[in-house]
């Protein structure tokens, strides 16, 4: 009991404390000492209660004061709650003895009382019998009486002692306990205290810590708001510098890649403008199937316009313009030949055309597949690319054909009917150009009717296979565009036409085993070619006659490939060794065209259009 008040909660505990001293004199007049101990028992265990609840009110305080702290105090406070439960239970069970003892020392109260009931009734019997005596002489009845007396007073004294001596044994049974109960429940108070003053530092520690991490996430924010404040700032410099060099280099860039286009154009003017570019297929995974081997055909890795093949175990050298290796894509190729493709729109004649043994990758290069197109569609896309470009300063006409030539007859692409055959006639209109008559030529707006047109013109084209390469294309297809370009400023009028030539395989006819009408188509593929060859050679002697009529292909192709004209020759090289033969019979040629030169190109402006500027 004189232990100090606990810090921070003086008030409740100490109006628990007042409660156990309960003074004697508060007790009712006239009881015994027992009754006194009982009531004084009672209102001290009344004192204790309170004091346990406030003890628990101010637990619970500290348990909602500390619901944020971490994981050890709220464990210390858990085992606190537990052991004040216990205790509750301790004192509910030590209140439910007392209760027995109160009811037991009730039922000696009842008893007591009886006794002095029944007492009281004998002495008024023994009143009674008295009256009835009185007739008797006095002094034999009042020695009677007063033996009788005697004898009932001994009794009840015996029994009131005997009934003192039980009631004093039960109150002494009962403070026994309850001094226990209440021992315990003091040490458990003061544990209970010991550790509530144990957390109280530890609390505010915590609180201390709370409190200086709170300022530090505070401050932290504060400086990182301010550093990506700065970072941002510094990021926007930094792109604002960026996209201003980025401007300056694209400004570059425009101006060097219409430099590039000037040189090349200079380029070719001065080389004469017939380029020879070599393709070297890679092996494809059907090669690979069959064991095939390949590498017989090479690139020089140190000169790009080399090319060496192995046969018999000689190796020879050819000179192109340029190679691509098997690994070259198909937007590679095109950008070799692109300022060309372009000329077109200035009036100039380009030819650009595949030659090459079957299988050797001529359809490949210039049509391409679905998913990667060839120079055919690279080449319109482009051009219409630039047409939409110069809209507003330069109105264009683009008009399309498509003619296959087989077994030496041509046959209109698009035409309603392909199997009709065509023949080349000199324009009657005195130009001396040639023209086809019946030919269907389809003007087009966009490149999706390009499209449209090129896929109607491959539905048509006449393929059959030989025993070399199933999907063997044995005629030679060719692609026209006519682009009529007027510059809205002066009315300047010029005409430029782009032939991209997909050949019929050059392999010589007995290697592929041909008979009748396979030989007859074989035939026919390799005079054409030979005629190509020759017209080259008259081209590349300087003869004054070039003999472009001895086949459809070169008559047909005789503005794109005489004088003025600018003409790219991809030769197709199969990298198997089994095809060597035909590698270097392909390579040969090559080399031929290679070393002509046919002038400086001419553009076609339309005289008409010149005399009404
Ligand atoms: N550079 C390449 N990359 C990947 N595959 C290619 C390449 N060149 C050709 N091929 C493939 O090789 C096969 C034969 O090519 P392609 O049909 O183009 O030969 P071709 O010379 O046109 O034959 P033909 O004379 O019969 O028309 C095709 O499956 C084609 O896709």
């Amino acid at each position: 009991m004189g232990s100090p008040p606990l810090p921070g909660i003086p008030r409740g505990l100490d109006a628990s404390r007042r409660s156990f001293l309960i003074p004697s004199h508060a007790c009712p007049q006239g009881v015994t000492d027992s009754e006194k101990r009982i009531h004084n028992l009672t209102a001290e265990n009344e004192g204790l209660k309170q004091s346990l609840g406030v003890a628990q009110g101010l637990l619970q305080q500290l348990v909602s004061a500390s619901a944020q702290s971490p994981a050890p105090v709220a464990k210390e406070n858990e085992g606190l709650r537990a052991r004040v439960q216990q205790l509750e239970a301790t004192l509910q069970q030590k209140v439910e003895e007392l209760m027995c003892l109160e009811v037991q020392m009730d039922r000696l109260q009842w008893r007591k009382e009886e006794e002095v009931r029944h007492l009281d009734e004998r002495l008024r019997g023994l009143q009674l019998s008295l009256e009835a005596h009185k007739n008797q002489p006095p002094e034999v009845q009042i020695s009677a009486y007063e033996a009788e007396i005697a004898g009932l007073q001994q009794d009840l004294v015996r029994e009131i002692n005997q009934l003192e001596a039980r009631k004093e044994e039960a109150v002494r049974e009962a403070s026994r306990c309850s001094e226990q109960h209440l021992q315990q429940l003091r040490e458990q108070l003061a544990g209970v205290r010991q550790r509530l003053d144990a957390l109280q530092p530890l609390l505010r520690g915590m609180k201390s810590d709370y409190n200086s991490l709170r300022g530090q996430v505070h401050s932290f924010a504060d400086c990182y708001e301010a550093a990506l404040g700065e970072a941002r700032r510094q990021m926007c410099s930094a792109l604002d510098e960026a996209s201003h060099a980025n401007h300056l280099l694209q400004g570059r860039y425009q101006r060097e890649v219409l430099l590039r286009k000037k040189c090349q154009e200079q380029l070719l003017e001065l080389k004469g403008n017939i380029r020879v570019l070599c393709r070297l297929k890679p092996l494809t995974s059907t090669d690979r199937q069959e064991g095939e081997a390949g590498a017989t055909v090479g690139a020089d890795p140190a000169d790009d316009g080399c090319v060496t093949a192995c046969y018999k175990g000689k190796e020879r050298t050819f000179k192109v313009d340029k190679v691509f290796l098997p690994q070259a894509a198909q937007e590679e190729v095109f950008q070799e030949i692109e300022p060309l493709v372009m000329s077109c729109l200035n009036g100039y004649n380009v030819c650009i055309f595949a030659y090459g043994q079957t299988g050797s990758g001529k359809t490949y290069t210039m049509e391409g597949v679905p998913d990667n197109p060839g120079i055919n569609q690279r080449a319109l896309q482009a051009l219409c690319r630039e047409m939409e470009a110069k809209e507003g300063a330069w109105k264009y006409t683009v008009s399309l054909s498509m003619v296959e030539i087989y077994n030496e007859a041509i046959r209109d692409l698009l035409a309603k009917d392909p199997q009709e055959k065509l023949d080349i006639k000199l324009n009657p209109d005195g130009s001396g150009q040639l023209h086809v008559p019946g030919l269907t030529s389809v003007e087009v707006r966009s490149f999706r009717e390009i499209k449209k047109m090129l896929s109607l013109g491959k539905r048509n084209r006449v393929t059959s296979s030989t025993n070399m390469n199933e999907r063997s294309s044995r005629s030679h297809a060719l692609l026209t565009v006519t682009i009529t370009s007027t510059e809205l400023s002066s009315g300047t009028k010029v005409t430029g036409k782009l032939n991209l030539v997909d050949l019929a395989g050059s392999e010589r006819v007995w290697k592929s085993g041909a008979q009748g009408e396979r030989l007859k188509e074989a035939q026919n593929i390799n005079r054409s070619l030979l005629a190509l060859g020759e017209v080259i050679q008259a081209l590349r002697a300087k003869q004054a006659h070039v003999p472009f009529r001895n086949s459809k292909l070169t008559y047909l192709l005789q503005d794109s490939l005489g004088k003025g004209s600018k003409t790219v020759m991809m030769v197709q090289i199969s990298p198997l060794e089994k095809n060597v033969g035909e590698s270097i019979c392909s390579l040969k040629f090559a080399q031929r065209v290679c070393k002509v030169e046919l002038g400086p190109a001419s553009r076609r402006i339309d005289a008409s259009a010149q005399r009404d500027v």
